[in-house]
């Protein structure tokens, strides 16, 4: 956060925020002004999406988020970890993945030559956790996607949903406060991808770990998160933030509401003005 106050409710309302980004900008070394001004607060234990057009920006952020690429400009806050950055400078007390943020990536990433159970015990390797902890980690984190059963299998012997579960659990076995989810279904069929949203919001329920899930789908944005981030076209900055209010724990019920479709409507429309004007690929 740029300004610190003492007020002691502004200090409990700031720590209740698991990110927060202000006036980030990010110019690729080509010149590609791919973000920003971005402004983004989210909640400790929040469910949000961004979306936007294609190229506006949204892995971007979430890079930025995890500390895998710099600002140019602005300020960045996760969670403890604070830094404020100028142009051109690495951000000071930069968290990588596994400090506190597990990253999901489209493509589930898995290392073919070995096990599930050693793919997700990779990062508590990388953090020199004593291997028999580490593997009874990687075993709750499988169990906790539905693929306790797979641990001794091979990459090549599952479907992709369940590679994508495998994916979850490498992120989830860290026990990070915040996850960032890069458009992680979007490569597979739709009834697997609805079992896997049920299968992440009851995750998210029972875990309350911080969600940022970057989808291209309205109807997957309304369905999961408590709120929708729509974006502008490239440089991305935030065209909308819709909250989704509905009875909890959702399910297919909802899917099927007309609450649901309301949202969608709305969601749709405030992403209309960057498909409906001058193309810009
Ligand atoms: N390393 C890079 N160097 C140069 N330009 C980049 C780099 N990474 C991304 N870009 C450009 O920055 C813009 C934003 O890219 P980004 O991947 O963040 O968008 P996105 O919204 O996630 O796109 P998509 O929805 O298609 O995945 C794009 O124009 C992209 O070509």
């Amino acid at each position: 956060m740029v300004e610190r106050s003492t007020s002691p409710a502004v200090e409990a309302s700031l720590t209740a925020l698991a990110v927060s980004l202000r006036g980030v900008t990010k110019a690729y070394d080509n010149g590609v002004m791919a973000l920003g001004p971005f402004d983004l607060a989210v909640r400790k234990g929040e469910f949000i999406s961004l979306l936007g057009p294609s190229g506006c920006g949204k892995s971007t952020a979430l890079r930025i988020i995890a500390g895998l690429s710099a600002p140019s400009s602005g300020t960045v806050r996760v969670a403890r970890h604070e830094g404020s950055v100028q142009p051109g400078h690495v951000q000071p007390g930069h968290v990588q993945p596994g400090h506190g943020i597990g990253f999901v990536f489209q493509e589930p990433t898995l290392m073919p030559w070995t096990s599930v159970r050693e793919n997700v015990r990779l990062p508590l390797r990388l953090a020199r956790v004593p291997k028999a902890d580490a593997r009874a980690r990687a075993d709750e984190a499988l169990a906790s996607v539905g693929l306790a059963d797979f641990a001794d299998a091979y990459p090549r012997e599952l479907s992709g949903g369940m590679k994508m579960r495998v994916s979850l659990a490498r992120a989830l076995v860290t026990d990070p406060e915040i996850l960032l989810m890069d458009e992680p279904f979007a490569a597979l069929d739709e009834i697997t991808r609805f079992r896997l949203n049920n299968d992440l919001l009851a995750l998210w329920r029972r875990l309350r770990k911080t969600v940022i899930f970057v989808t291209h789908s309205v109807f997957e944005s309304v369905y999961l998160s408590q709120r929708v981030v729509v974006m502008t076209a490239r440089p991305g900055r935030i065209q909308a933030d819709i909250r989704i209010e509905t009875v909890e724990p959702r399910g297919e019920e909802f899917r099927t509401s007309a609450a649901y479709s309301d949202y969608c409507r709305r969601v749709s429309a405030a992403l209309a003005p960057s498909y409906s004007g001058r193309s810009t690929l």
